[in-house]
């Protein structure tokens, strides 16, 4: 087994015996948690084979992982935002538990762990009570096997020999088999057996008495400081005496051997799949599913300031869109230079159609009017929307039926986009994040060890997120057309289901993030990285037809151009008689238009 060019497991041959306690132990970084995630079908072997309780680990239809082997992690690994009740729910839900027994073994698990208060959180207690919790999880569904990597540590002397205790009296009335590491060397002479690695070769193995003995000194340290000592200069004769002694001892029966590695062995038994159990084990099971959402609903409901990011964030950003973008100012002063000689009743017709509340008429000779344009260029522009606007009302009186074909092809494209935009944003940061932050504390790994698959990790965050993102979707639509009265005439239910859309896309897109990067640091970076790019590229700003044509290209694969094209499409659908264009303009109507002005 290596990760890349480090060899971490070398030729490395190592049985464990049903209704034994083996002990592995070795120096830091020597391979242990390598071993035990290679058991656990997280890691494979790239020689050699290794079987699980009969089969090899993570074979389609078998429960390793799964519920039957228990595991604790070096890590805590543990739902900071859960109550100890709340983790053993979540790990009894996933292995099938029923409400009797997880009750009957929160209880003993509390008493036996020496735990507080079932209701206590998980992120008020002390490390070592942490890394209690996370034993018992582990000692929850009582497998027949159990992977403990250094479950003592931090553990007080008394605690630690009643866990040695617990586990001996485990291995004697259930015939279950416990591997366990440890740095402390002493407390593994209670194993049945002990395995001392050393730079992922196997020293020896052997009963802890029977290699004191044949060593001749007085404690397990010892022997594995004298081994240490002999594999520097006689590594191959250490070999030897490991692979002799195991021969003589294997029972005859398979399933006796909970564990059997062989690394560098050149034939591989065969293991005939079940097809019934491939497709049972594929298919998403709706008891994990629920766990998982419940898990989420349970730390959000536990995250007050995460809870209001979520769904107020969407509303203050649509209020404060629709309060400071798009209103008219007021009181402009505006030169108004009438040279009209020839129908003077026209032109103050149309003087009569300025917003008196957003201009005040100054009338002016043409060479001051032109200095002042110079001077106040953002003002103009307004000015120029309100000219439009009477302009408008204007050709209305005059050409009556006709008045619309005349309108321009103005487009409301900044604020109703921008605010579809965030369900957009929301879900690949929260998404990216949340899957980050769970794969660095080891929850993902640790519910994947537990027997959940991707598929229901992805199809729970899913189906939670949709959940949320109707909610914040009922919030921005309330908002946008209720409270600040932005007008519709499309069909609202076809832009709930843009929106929707635009929100699983950016969850796709948060999960991208997060097979790719490690860290919350850099997804979050990439996350925020994408976000302004994305608004100017995908004609939310402004229309694409105005990006430089390279861009453009670019910009037609992005996934929030059509979207947002679709989402002001459906919007704008009766007010889209306002352009004028030559494609959509019926011949007759043109005609009838002409002839009309004409007169
Ligand atoms: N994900 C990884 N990528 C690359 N190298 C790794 C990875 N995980 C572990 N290693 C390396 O593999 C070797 C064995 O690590 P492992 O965690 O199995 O050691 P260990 O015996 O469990 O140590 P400890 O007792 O400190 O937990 C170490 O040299 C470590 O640096």
């Amino acid at each position: 087994m290596s990760y890349g060019k480090l060899n971490v497991l070398n030729n490395l041959h190592l049985t464990l015996l049903q209704g034994q306690i083996y002990g592995l132990l070795g120096p830091s970084g020597c391979g242990k948690t390598t071993f035990l995630r290679c058991a656990l079908g997280r890691l494979r072997i790239s020689k050699g084979t290794m079987t699980v309780l009969g089969k090899p680990p993570a074979f389609p239809g078998h429960e390793v992982p799964g519920r039957m082997v228990g595991y604790m992690p070096q890590e805590l690994a543990l739902y900071n935002e859960f109550s100890i009740k709340d983790t053993f729910w979540f790990f009894g839900r996933i292995h099938g538990l029923i409400r009797k027994d997880i009750e009957t073994r929160l209880s003993f698990l509390i008493n036996f762990l020496n735990l507080p208060d079932k209701n206590q959180l998980v992120k008020h207690l002390s490390g070592g009570q942490k890394r209690r919790i996370s034993l018992a999880a582990a000692l929850l569904q009582e497998p027949p096997l159990l992977l403990l990597d250094e479950p003592t540590v931090g553990v007080d002397p008394i605690l630690r020999a009643r866990i040695w205790q617990h586990l001996i009296n485990v291995v004697k009335d259930r015939k279950a088999s416990v591997i366990i590491t440890t740095h402390y060397i002493e407390e593994a002479s209670q194993a049945n057996m002990v395995g001392l690695m050393r730079d992922g070769n196997l020293l020896a193995e052997a009963a802890p008495d029977e290699l004191i003995r044949s060593h001749n000194v007085s404690t397990l340290e010892k022997v594995f400081l004298k081994l240490c000592h002999a594999s520097d200069q006689l590594s191959v004769k250490v070999t030897s005496v490991v692979c002799e002694r195991r021969n003589g001892n294997l029972p005859e029966k398979d399933e006796e051997i909970p564990i059997i590695l062989q690394e560098g062995v050149q034939n591989k038994p065969e293991f005939r799949m079940d097809c019934k159990l491939w497709m049972k084990s594929m298919l998403p099971k709706w008891r994990n599913i629920v766990a998982l959402m419940i898990k989420t609903f349970t730390r959000i409901r536990r995250m007050p300031g995460f809870l209001g990011f979520q769904f107020l964030l969407p509303v203050i950003q649509i209020s404060l869109l629709c309060l400071c973008i798009g209103g008219p100012p007021e009181n402009l002063p505006v030169a108004v230079v009438n040279n009209d000689t020839g129908q003077p009743a026209m032109s103050q017709t149309f003087l009569s159609h300025f917003d008196s509340n957003t201009i005040t008429q100054i009338h002016l000779n043409q060479s001051d009017a032109i200095k002042g344009v110079i001077d106040d260029p953002e003002i103009v522009i307004t000015i120029q929307l309100k000219l439009q606007e009477a302009l408008k009302g204007f050709v209305q009186d005059v050409l009556g039926k006709f008045a619309y074909l005349s309108s321009l092809p103005i487009k409301n494209f900044v604020s109703i986009d921008l605010n579809w935009n965030i369900a957009f944003f929301l879900a690949v940061g929260l998404t990216a994040l949340s899957f980050v932050i769970e794969r660095r504390e080891g929850l993902l790994d640790r519910c994947w060890i537990a027997g959940v698959s991707s598929l229901e990790i992805i199809l729970a965050h899913a189906v939670f997120h949709l959940l949320t993102m109707t909610i914040q979707t009922a919030l921005l639509l309330i908002f946008t057309f209720l409270v600040f009265k932005i007008p519709n005439e499309g069909n609202l239910f076809l832009i709930v289901i843009l929106i929707l859309m635009q929100g699983i896309t950016g969850m796709s897109l948060g999960l991208v993030i997060a097979a790719v990067f490690d860290d919350e640091q850099s997804a979050a970076q990439v996350a925020l990285g994408i976000f302004y790019p994305n608004i100017v590229l995908s004609g939310i700003l402004w229309p694409i037809e105005s990006i430089p044509y390279v861009l453009r290209c670019f910009s037609l694969i992005l996934p929030q151009t059509y979207a947002a094209e679709a989402l002001r499409g459906v919007l704008y659908r009766a007010l889209s008689v306002c352009l004028i264009r030559d494609d959509t303009l019926d011949s007759k109507m043109c005609s009838e238009f002409k002839d009309t002005t004409m007169k």
